[in-house]
């Protein structure tokens, strides 16, 4: 499934039309099928559309005729001239003896359900102030509002705040980079052809049915050395052991992602956990010899992130680089050696690399990532908001997660996630896309039981049971209608 930006969505969109697909049926199906959303979300509460001149108000009155028909109370507030599909969506709902009236009017009560089809994919800047105060009226109303398409507003502010949306076509980019605004996402197939949508060139979306292939199967001959062995490298001997946690972290990502084994390189007098790895205690960053497939370096380095890192690259083994070890020397290093390596950078470490300051990373996750990709010729992943993962020019940006990850630790774990993954034999990108996934799914299998307070360990419990619902293809993060 690809990701699409409104612009590539209007293309599309002429394509249809060009190859002769009437749009009308489009804009027919878009408002029908949000209207089937809405019943299924609200029954019969009553509805208040309000709806823009252009083609996102004309789904907006579809979906008041749908709904008129199927006998849920509607009112309908638009704003003046419509031409088109918009139009003749406007023709169809007065026949029907609807009343119109004008946008600037627009009242609701409090037993009502809002509709928000003011501005779709066509908005061209932040919204002016008759808009903008019109959303913002809304948002503080305390009603549930179903947004067609997009928040009105988004990628600016003020944006409308959605209980629910329901994406048309595709997903575009506000809907995984702002989906705070979103609510629960849907996504309707309109009958645009298919062909119009499978474009290579653009980033991908993370789904079950692409990851699922991935997943490394455990044949009944495994055992601990066949499944891939992992070396965790980390920690820091200054300050205290500080951050000695780190590197346990990793070690348990790794094993509840699959490992066999996993080798823990740390500091003397780093805890000696989990009970199940084997302990390698160093007076200074080494590389013991150990068997192992695989190895995640950095967590908990601090100063010695740099050396860790150097050292680790003696092995010639496929690597995750974490947190400490993201320098760009060394990242320079494992390029020239053609070591197959992972970076794991939030946003504030990618910032560091590219120049930039963590907020201009993270307005563009997309753009940051595929950047520090080709500049590094490595595979990354930056954390975030989404979480990004690039490699020379493809993207694959990942729909699971949710802030309650946002805790010390968890970024730890997903490094040896990837590791073991890189153990098992996975490719950098294939193990990147699919740890993050399964990663962010385990933090949102667990946010169902509470939404705060959740310690990174428990995301690393929590594998298992997201791995599980992998393979069972439960769970998307959003319904297709
Ligand atoms: N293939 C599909 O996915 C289909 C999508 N449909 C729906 O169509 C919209 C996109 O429709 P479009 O008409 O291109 O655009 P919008 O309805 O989102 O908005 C256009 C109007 O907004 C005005 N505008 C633009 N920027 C601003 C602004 N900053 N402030 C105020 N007004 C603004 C613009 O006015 P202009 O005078 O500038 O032209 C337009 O009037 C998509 O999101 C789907 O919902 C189809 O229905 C089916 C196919
Ligand atoms: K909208």
């Amino acid at each position: 499934m690809r990701l699409f930006t409104p612009e590539a969505m209007r293309e599309a969109d002429q394509k249809a039309v060009e190859m002769g697909y009437p749009s009308l049926l489009l804009m027919e199906w878009a408002g029908m099928k949000a209207a089937r959303v809405y019943q299924e979300l609200f029954g019969h509460r009553p509805a208040v559309v309000l709806a823009g001149k252009g083609n996102n108000g004309g789904d907006g009155l579809v979906l008041a005729r749908h709904l008129h028909l199927a006998g849920v109370p509607v009112r309908v507030f638009a704003a003046e001239g419509q031409g088109g599909d918009a139009l003749l969506a406007r023709r169809a709902l007065e026949a029907h003896g609807l009343e119109i009236r004008p946008l600037e009017e627009a009242i609701w009560n409090r037993e009502e359900v809002l509709v928000d089809a003011l501005f779709g994919t066509g908005l061209k800047g932040p919204l002016e102030s008759f808009h903008a105060g019109l959303v913002e009226r809304m948002n503080a109303s305390g009603l549930p509002i179903l947004a067609l398409d997009l928040p009105s507003g988004l990628p600016f502010t003020p944006h409308a705040q959605a209980t629910a949306t329901v994406a048309f076509a595709a997903f575009k980019t506000p809907h995984l980079l702002h989906r705070e605004a979103c609510g629960r996402l849907f996504l309707a197939d309109i009958g645009l052809p298919k062909v119009l949508l499978e474009r290579e060139d653009l980033p991908e979306i993370a789904t079950p049915e692409g990851l699922l292939p991935l997943l490394p199967k455990r044949p009944l001959t495994a055992h601990k050395g066949s499944v891939g062995r992992v070396g965790v490298l980390g920690g820091y001997r200054g300050e205290g052991l500080r951050y000695a946690g780190a590197p346990v972290l990793s070690a348990l990502g790794a094993y509840r992602m699959g490992a066999g084994l996993v080798h823990l390189v740390a500091p003397e007098g780093s805890p000696l956990e989990p009970l199940e790895a084997v302990f390698h205690p160093v007076q200074v960053p080494a590389l013991p010899s150990m068997r192992v497939e695989a190895l995640a370096v950095g967590m908990g380095g601090g100063p010695w992130g740099r050396e860790w890192a150097l050292k680790a690259l003696e092995a010639r083994l496929p690597t995750v680089l974490d947190a400490d070890a993201l320098h760009l020397e060394v990242l320079e290093a494992y390029r020239k050696a053609g070591v197959p390596t992972v970076l794991t950078p939030h946003a504030g470490e990618a910032g560091r690399l590219l120049g930039m300051s963590p907020e201009e990373v993270a307005k563009d996750p997309l753009r940051a990532a595929q950047t520090l990709a080709e500049r590094t010729g490595l595979t990354v992943v930056l954390k975030g908001n989404p979480t990004v993962v690039a490699q020379g020019s493809r993207l694959s940006v990942n729909p699971t997660g949710n802030p309650a990850l946002a805790t010390g630790g968890t970024g730890d774990v997903l490094s040896g996630v990837i590791a073991a993954l890189l153990a098992a034999g996975l490719s950098p990108f294939d193990a990147a896309r699919l740890g993050v996934y399964l990663h962010g799914l385990a933090g949102d299998l667990l946010a169902q039981e509470r939404d705060v307070g959740l310690l990174a360990r428990e995301v690393a419990e929590a594998l298992p049971k997201a791995r599980r619902a992998l393979s069972e293809s439960s769970i998307p993060p959003w319904r297709t209608v």
